[in-house]
């Protein structure tokens, strides 16, 4: 499989501090690959690198092996960048702005009517060709944000946490429109948010500190991830301390009256125990879950496994 993007040794610093440090990956080719980190991991200046928005201070960027640093432009030409806030220009209207995108591609004259007709339909967007976009809901602006990240066919599309800001439907509309387009794009999208990375990514990359903690598939970044909370719900919910007593138990904290999340140590089989335990108490267990998306607990085991 051919490699798409590689990131190598890439380091920047803004004025003193470190912002990402010895960032190193490679991306092969379709599918959605996820860049994981908390608020302020680095995630932004990495994409923003990797755009040439931002000139990094140490490190190399090639794009189907073109260096970045040595032919920006044609390594642009081969990339779609989505930013945190989608650059569109409110009082164009969606068929003036995508044109205008086209233009700044470099896409052939002749070409810009079929090239805009095609990206309008490909992202669900043509009934609102003349709308004004100041008058579209954020769900559909995003989606000329996507539009004019795709619109010269990139072979890689990158979106900085593309689904910020978005309500619960819009969210779910956006994540079914990246899944199409990543038939035939790669895209290296960011996130802060484990569970969307889970559902939409066959690999992940995760940033912590600027510094990459984790570079592999979702399966083994899953099996790499121990569960250390369960969330449990009862209908006869003892006092917080009797399920301290339970074997394993580390720290419970009750959510609602009938809730709660339950820390355990990670080698403890403690779905039984606390099954058990509510069977001979008459806690009348409804639901117990293992969580894994604790993002904090993630981060803590990665460090550790790496130190
Ligand atoms: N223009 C800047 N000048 C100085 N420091 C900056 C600048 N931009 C970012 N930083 C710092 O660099 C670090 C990484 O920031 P970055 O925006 O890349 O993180 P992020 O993972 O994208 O976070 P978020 O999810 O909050 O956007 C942070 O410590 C941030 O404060």
């Amino acid at each position: 499989m051919s490699i798409v993007l590689k990131v190598e040794n890439l380091s920047h610093r803004y004025s003193s501090a470190w912002a990402i440090r010895d960032i190193n990956f490679e991306i092969s080719q379709n599918g959605v690959i996820g860049l994981l980190g908390s608020n302020g991991a680095g995630k932004s200046t990495t994409m923003n690198i990797i755009c040439g928005v931002l000139n990094q201070t140490e490190g190399d960027v090639y794009i189907n092996g073109v260096n970045k640093r040595q032919d920006p432009r044609l390594a642009k030409k081969q990339l779609g960048f989505l930013p945190q806030t989608p650059p569109v220009y409110m009082d164009f209207t969606v068929n003036e702005y995508l044109t205008y995108a086209a233009d700044l591609r470099f896409i052939e004259k002749t070409k810009v009517k079929k090239a805009v007709a095609e990206v309008m339909d490909r992202t669900g967007i043509a009934h609102f060709s003349a709308r004004l976009i100041k008058n579209l809901s954020g769900g559909y602006r995003q989606r000329v944000g996507i539009a004019q990240a795709i619109i010269h066919k990139p072979s890689i599309v990158i979106l900085d946490e593309p689904t910020n800001g978005l309500d619960p439907n819009q969210i779910i509309e956006a994540r079914k429109l990246i899944k199409e387009i990543a038939q035939d794009h790669t895209i290296l999208l960011s996130s802060h948010v484990l569970s969307e990375i889970n559902l939409l990514c066959r690999d992940i990359i995760m940033i912590e500190g600027g510094r990459m903690v984790f570079s592999d598939s979702m399966d083994s970044f899953n099996n790499y991830i121990q569960p250390t909370t369960v969330l449990v719900r009862m209908d006869n919910p003892p006092a917080e301390s009797e399920l301290l007593n339970i074997s394993g138990v580390n720290k419970v904290q009750f959510l609602t009256e009938k809730q709660c999340r339950i820390w355990f140590a990670g080698n403890s089989n403690i779905s039984q125990s606390i099954i058990i335990a509510s069977v001979q108490h008459n806690w009348q267990l409804q639901e117990i879950n293992l969580e894994k998306s604790v993002l904090d607990d993630v981060f803590k085991q990665l460090s550790q496994q790496q130190s």
